[in-house]
C-alpha cells in the first residue's frame, strides 16, 4: 500500500434548521438546552471558521453538506396530511417534539455519519464507509439515506471507494459511525489497528450495561462494520466502553477518548477494562510495526463531569509537519479550570502533544457537539484524494462563498414555533439547491 497519505477532515456545515429540541436523552448539554432559542447563521459560522482555520494552517480540510429538512415524509408517514403548511401546523399542535425530530439538522455532526476504513487497511485495497443507522434516537434514525448519498455522490469512484448501506435499523445493530471508532497506526498511509468501542452487546444477557442512559452502540453493530469493510481480525480491536461512564453523560466513546497516529489520548474511566483494552491494543499495534503511545487522564486530574463539561476529549488530534499533534478543543475547555490547568500541563510534558488550538464553537457545544463530533475524518492517498470530488475541499475561495451564502439564507434565531412556519422550509430548500450548484453536486439532494 502507498505510504502517502493525509487525514481530511469532512466538517458538517451546520443546517439552516439549527435548533435546540433536547432530542437525545443521555446527552446533558442536549437535555439541558432544550427549547432555548438557537442561532443557525451563528452555529453556521462558528463551523466554517474552524474549518477555514484549519485549512489556512495546512490541514486537509472538506464539508459534508446539511441534509434537507423538515423531513416532510417522516411527518406524513405517521399520519400528518394536507398541504406542507397543513403538515406543518398539526404536527406543531399535537406533537412538537417529534415536529422538532423532522428538522433537526443533527448531521452536522459528521463523526455519527458513517465509519471508515482506509484503503491500507482492507482487504480490497478501498476505501470503506458505512453509513451510520443512528437508530437510536428518532431524529437522527433517518440521516443515513441521505448520508450515503452525500458520500456516494462525493466518493464517487468505486475503484477507490465502497460506501455501504447502513446496517439494519435494529436495536441489536445500534450503529453511531466514528464516534465510537478510533484508528491507531504509524502513519495515515500504513496499516492500521481499527478500535470500535461499544456500549453494549445484543445477544448476551451477562454482559454489562448502563442502567441510566442508553448505549447507543452494540459489539454486533461494530462487528458488521468491520465484516463490511473487510478489516484483519488482528488488526481490528473491539472494546466496551465504561457502562458507568455512559451513564455520567457519555454517550458516545469520543467524548472520552481521541485517537491519533500512535496517540491514545483517554480518560482512566473510559473503557470497562482499561489494562485488558490497553494489551489488546498493544498487541495488534505490533502488527503494524506501531508502538502505542498511550496518555492516560487520570479522574483526580479531571473528572467526568469535568470532561463531560468541557469537552476535553471531544478534541481533534491532528498531525502536523513535524512530527508533533495539536489539540483542537472548544474554548469551554479553557473555561474549566482543572481541564486548562492540565492541558498546560500537557502541552509542557514533552509529549507528542504541543500546541492548543481552541475555537468557539458555542452553538453546537449547547447540543453536546464539540470540535471532533462536528467532522469525520477520511484519511486518502494522494490518487484517492485526487479521484474524490473536489468541490467539498475548504479553500479560502470556498470559504468565502458560503459565508455569503449563510448570510443570505440563514436566520439568527430560532425557537421552537418557528418550525411551524412554512416560510423557513422553503427557505431552507432554496438555500440548499443553491447550495448543490455552490458544491457542483448536481444531484445531491433529492428535492
Ligand atoms: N456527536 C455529537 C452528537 C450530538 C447529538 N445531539 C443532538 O442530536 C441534539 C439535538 C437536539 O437536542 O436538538 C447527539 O446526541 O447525537
Amino acid at each position: 500500500m502507498g505510504n502517502s497519505a493525509r487525514e481530511f477532515n469532512f466538517d458538517g456545515l451546520v443546517g439552516p434548521s439549527h435548533n435546540y429540541a433536547g432530542l437525545s436523552f443521555g446527552n446533558v448539554a442536549s437535555f439541558s438546552n432544550v427549547k432555548s432559542a438557537s442561532n443557525p447563521k451563528q452555529a453556521a459560522l462558528q463551523g466554517l471558521a474552524k474549518m477555514r482555520a484549519l485549512a489556512a494552517r495546512g490541514f486537509a480540510q472538506a464539508l459534508l453538506p446539511p441534509q434537507d429538512r423538515p423531513n416532510f415524509r417522516l411527518l406524513r408517514s405517521i399520519g400528518f396530511t394536507g398541504t406542507d403548511a397543513q403538515v406543518l401546523a398539526k404536527a406543531y399542535q399535537e406533537s412538537p417534539v417529534i415536529l422538532a425530530c423532522a428538522w433537526s439538522a443533527s448531521p452536522m455532526w459528521t463523526a455519527n455519519a458513517a465509519t471508515v476504513s482506509p484503503s491500507a487497511d482492507s482487504a480490497d485495497g478501498r476505501t470503506h464507509f458505512t453509513a451510520a443507522n443512528l437508530n437510536n434516537k428518532l431524529h437522527r434514525a433517518f440521516e443515513h439515506a441521505q448520508s450515503a448519498r452525500s458520500l456516494r455522490a462525493i466518493f464517487k469512484d468505486d475503484k477507490h471507494f465502497a460506501v455501504h448501506d447502513a446496517l439494519p435499523a435494529t436495536p441489536a445493530f445500534g450503529d453511531e459511525g466514528a464516534a465510537n471508532h478510533t484508528r491507531l497506526c504509524a502513519s495515515h498511509g500504513q496499516q492500521g489497528v481499527e478500535l470500535f468501542v461499544y456500549g453494549r452487546v445484543e445477544f448476551d444477557a451477562a454482559a454489562a450495561a448502563p442502567k441510566r442512559y442508553p448505549a447507543r452502540q452494540t459489539l454486533e453493530a461494530s462487528q458488521a462494520v468491520a465484516r463490511l469493510h473487510g478489516l484483519n481480525s488482528a488488526r481490528t480491536v473491539y472494546l466496551q466502553q465504561n457502562p458507568d461512564v455512559i451513564d455520567q453523560g457519555v454517550f458516545h466513546n469520543d467524548v472520552i477518548a481521541v485517537g491519533n497516529g500512535n496517540v491514545l489520548f483517554y480518560h482512566e474511566q473510559a473503557f470497562a477494562d482499561e489494562a485488558g483494552g490497553l494489551v489488546q491494543l498493544r498487541r495488534a499495534m505490533e502488527c503494524v510495526g506501531a508502538e502505542l503511545n498511550a496518555i492516560r487522564v487520570d479522574t483526580k486530574k479531571v473528572s467526568v463531569a469535568d470532561a463531560v463539561a468541557s469537552y476535553l476529549f471531544n478534541s481533534q488530534l491532528l498531525s502536523k509537519d513535524d512530527g508533533k499533534m495539536a489539540l483542537v478543543i472548544p474554548q469551554e475547555c479553557q473555561e474549566n479550570g482543572a481541564v486548562a490547568s492540565y492541558l498546560q500541563e500537557l502541552v509542557a510534558s514533552g509529549g507528542p502533544v504541543d500546541e492548543l488550538i481552541h475555537f468557539d464553537l458555542r452553538q453546537s457545544m449547547r447540543n453536546g457537539g464539540g470540535p471532533a463530533c462536528l467532522r469525520l475524518r477520511v484519511a486518502l492517498t494522494d490518487a484517492e484524494a485526487q479521484a474524490m470530488h473536489q468541490g467539498v475541499v475548504m479553500t479560502e475561495a470556498l470559504y468565502h462563498t458560503l459565508v455569503a451564502w449563510v448570510e443570505k439564507h440563514y436566520r439568527d434565531r430560532l425557537e421552537p414555533a418557528d418550525l411551524a412556519d412554512p416560510a423557513l422550509a422553503i427557505e431552507v430548500h432554496t438555500a440548499l439547491e443553491e447550495l448543490s450548484r455552490i458544491l457542483c453536486l448536481p444531484g445531491l439532494y433529492d428535492l
